[in-house]
């Protein structure tokens, strides 16, 4: 911006600000004295608005209603030495043959297990994750340093970041896209909404608008979820019923990403496959899941909250082991078609599949207190009460039988052997680090 004159220096000849209308010097002078004092005015006024809206925002506001609060360090990306970082990840194995696939969430649970088994196997493998703050940011970077030490790179970004996206595209031909960057959780869609249609609709969608545009297209693998059947009573749930009652807005994302996922196969020949994950748990999970915060609550002597049906029906969940959904997602991205667009026009029709990623055997809450009690060693103090009307669903049980006929999907850890794994696990990491458990 171009500063004004100081006073001494302005004289007749100056231009006036409205062309052609003549000013006196000593008007001139007094209107830019006052114009001067009015600016001088304001500018304390909005930067002490602005003083005041940092500091004096309530943080519980801050954390529920702004959904960009979610996004940290998104613009820390780029330089040489970053560039050689990212093609030195996305390098497949000499001799292997296998794919370069870009993983989103990667520092997420579900993406921090597949991208270290996508690497074990001689993949080429890039992460993003925004990093954000939803559940503990340091779980998330001791996840990301797990990482490192298997040489996967995570870029700091968000999927909404499209340039940051273009960018990956020019540095790597990645055939496969892992799509896990997502706002999780079913209750937490009632405190900030807005951060759901940011990940899981604007983000799904700058992801896709990208994909599509590349030449070659990726083939994409993207996570849904099995809150799709929402009221749905008929069990086991197969990829046929209907999913058009969602009981959350979480839910709906997910529904509305299927729908979306239909357009950019339909229209831009983007190959997609949708899973949707049965209640996912096991070692270097999320926190903000029950399993989790059972445990950590049980072990410090809180109460925790069981939900039951009307009538004091149960609660119950198709729960499913981390190393099975690691095996589908593998399945799905070695089974995954290539896409047949280029230039962003379709050239012929493109694979476009849903399946069910689950465990096929419905475990009752109560059920898993159990288990926790006896792994840990310690009595739950319980509430129970009657399940709030918050998005959760009464039951859950998947049909696998199009996966397993697909890619041979076949799970193989019950609950108790998983929790097993889980509380070993948590136990370790967060008595041997002295890490809060949030
Ligand atoms: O299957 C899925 O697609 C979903 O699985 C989980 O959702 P949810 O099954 O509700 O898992 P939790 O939040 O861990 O709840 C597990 C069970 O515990 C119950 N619960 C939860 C919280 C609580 O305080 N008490 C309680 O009894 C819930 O009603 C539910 O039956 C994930 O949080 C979702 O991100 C995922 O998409």
């Amino acid at each position: 911006m171009s500063q004004p004159k100081p006073m001494s220096h302005m004289d007749d000849n100056d231009i006036p600000s409205t062309p052609g209308k003549f000013k006196s010097s000593y008007i001139h002078r007094l209107r830019y004295n006052f114009s001067l004092t009015k600016v001088t005015v304001w500018a304390l006024v909005f930067f002490g608005l602005i003083f005041l809206s940092v500091f004096f925002r309530s943080p519980s506001s801050s954390k529920s209603d702004d959904p960009t609060r979610r996004a940290l360090g998104t613009n820390n990306w780029g330089g040489p030495t970053w560039e050689k970082r990212v093609r030195t990840s996305a390098r497949v194995r000499s001799g292997k043959g296998g794919m370069s696939v870009l993983v989103t969430g990667a520092a997420g649970f579900v993406g921090t297990h597949v991208s270290a088994a996508l690497k074990r196997r001689g993949d080429g493998v890039v992460g993003i994750d925004n990093f954000n703050d939803y559940y503990d940011p340091t779980l998330k970077r001791s996840r990301q340093a797990l990482l490192e030490r298997s040489g996967v790179f995570i870029v700091e970004g968000d999927i909404n970041d499209m340039t940051l996206l273009k960018k990956l595209f020019e540095l790597v031909t990645f055939t496969h896209v892992l799509h896990l960057a997502a706002q999780a959780g079913v209750r937490y869609a009632m405190v900030n909404p807005l951060s759901y249609v940011h990940s899981n609709l604007a983000g799904f969608v700058s992801l896709l608008e990208v994909c599509k545009s590349v030449n070659p297209q990726p083939a994409i693998v993207w996570a849904s979820s099995s809150s799709v059947y929402g009221l749905n009573t008929k069990v086991p749930f197969s990829e046929k019923d209907r999913t058009d009652q969602p009981a959350s807005l979480y839910a709906a994302t997910k529904k509305a990403g299927e729908e979306i996922a239909h357009t950019y196969n339909h229209i831009y020949g983007l190959s997609l496959t949708g899973l949707r994950f049965f209640t996912v748990y096991g070692p270097w999970g999320r926190p903000d899941m029950a399993y989790f915060f059972f445990t950590k609550a049980i072990l410090k002597g809180k109460a925790i909250s069981i939900f039951e049906g009307p009538n004091h029906g149960t609660v119950a969940r198709d729960f499913t082991y981390i190393d099975d959904i690691v095996k589908g997602c593998l399945g799905s991205l070695d089974t995954a078609e290539k896409s047949t667009g280029s230039g962003g026009k379709k050239k012929g029709p493109a694979q476009l599949r849903v399946f069910n990623l689950g465990n096929t055997s419905p475990v009752p809450v109560t059920d898993l207190v159990g288990i926790l009690e006896k792994l840990l060693k310690v009595k739950a103090k319980k509430n129970v009460m009657q399940l709030p009307r918050n998005g959760d669903v009464p039951y859950t049980h998947a049909n696998i039988s199009y996966a397993k006929r697909e890619f041979g999907y076949k799970p193989t850890t019950d609950l108790e052997t998983g929790l097993k794994k889980f509380v070993k696990w948590y136990l370790n990491y967060y008595s041997a680090g002295k890490k809060s458990s949030g």
